[in-house]
């Protein structure tokens, strides 16, 4: 048996991954802040692929107390976990500080749950960043701030002994735009801008959530990727490059 957490899971990519583990016989628990998506989806997962597969418990991923429960609930219902997505997230930069605690602290809350429970028997950490976690994102500062954060807090932990030495794999995903309500429900005071949103998305697209999914299974497959960056736009599915500053630069 191979169990998952999913956070955020109640509807968009969230939602997409856990039917995509659904899919590949994992039992999945996902959380979310919203309920009554949650038990919706709930219902709806249930029923595509069995009640004792599938399940949802409400969680907060600003609240510590929240996320102890989550991962009480997960073992004492199917004893292990081997794989935590770190999805919930949101884009607001007026109310900045609470997309710093959803989008970096709900994951840092959640890896290190993680990895002490993993630290038994190794596992997988897919942590959700954004393309923005890689480039300068002018009309959400705030947002590309945190999803930096995301993309370095994973590839810091991953070189460190209690995670290579454990046997877990930590992995991040820096998807461009996909077809979720954090797209259609935007509001103008979320944004420094969002003028400048159209010239990026007429350039990128906006993805269909399979082409995300289809990224997230790269991730999951690939073993040889601890600390990288899956960069997954409708064009490109490639591990991100970064600087090395120890070597002499070519000329
Ligand atoms: N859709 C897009 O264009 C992109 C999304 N992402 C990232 O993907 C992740 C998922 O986003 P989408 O599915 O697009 O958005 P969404 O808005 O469709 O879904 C986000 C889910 O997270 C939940 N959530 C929000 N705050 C929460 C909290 N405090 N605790 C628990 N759950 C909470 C929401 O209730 C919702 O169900 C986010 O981290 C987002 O930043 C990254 C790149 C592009
Ligand atoms: C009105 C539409 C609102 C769109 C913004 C909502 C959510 C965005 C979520 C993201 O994670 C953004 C994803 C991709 C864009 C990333 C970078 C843009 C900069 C690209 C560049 O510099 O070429």
């Amino acid at each position: 048996m191979t169990v998952a957490i999913v956070t955020g899971g109640a509807k968009g990519l969230g939602k997409a991954f856990c039917e995509a583990l659904l899919k590949r016989s994992y039992k999945v628990c996902f959380c979310d802040v919203d309920t009554d998506e949650g038990e919706n989806t709930q219902q709806f997962l249930a029923k595509q692929y069995g009640n004792g597969n599938v399940y949802f418990q409400k969680c907060d991923v600003r609240s510590e107390n929240d996320f102890t429960a989550l991962f009480n609930g997960v073992l004492k219902k199917y004893s292990s976990i081997d794989l935590i997505v770190n999805n919930a997230g949101i884009i607001h930069e007026t109310q900045w500080k609470n997309c710093v605690d959803i989008n970096l602290n709900g994951v840092i809350q959640g890896s290190m749950l993680a990895m002490d429970h993993m630290k038994h028997g190794g596992g997988v950490i897919v942590n959700v960043s954004s393309l923005s976690g890689v480039l300068p994102t002018l009309y959400a500062p705030v947002y590309a701030a945190t999803k930096a954060a995301v993309v370095n807090f994973t590839r810091s932990w991953a070189m460190n002994p209690a995670v290579t030495q454990n046997n877990i794999r930590m992995v991040t995903m820096c998807p461009a735009f996909a077809d979720t309500d954090i797209i259609k429900d935007i509001k103008e005071e979320q944004f420094q801008g969002k003028q400048f949103v159209a010239p990026f998305m007429e350039k990128l697209g906006i993805m269909p959530l399979e082409r995300v999914t289809e990224g997230f299974l790269k991730v999951l497959d690939d073993q040889d990727n601890n600390g990288k960056s899956l960069i997954v736009t409708a064009n490109v599915m490639n591990y991100a490059t970064f600087p090395d500053p120890f070597q002499p630069a070519t000329k």
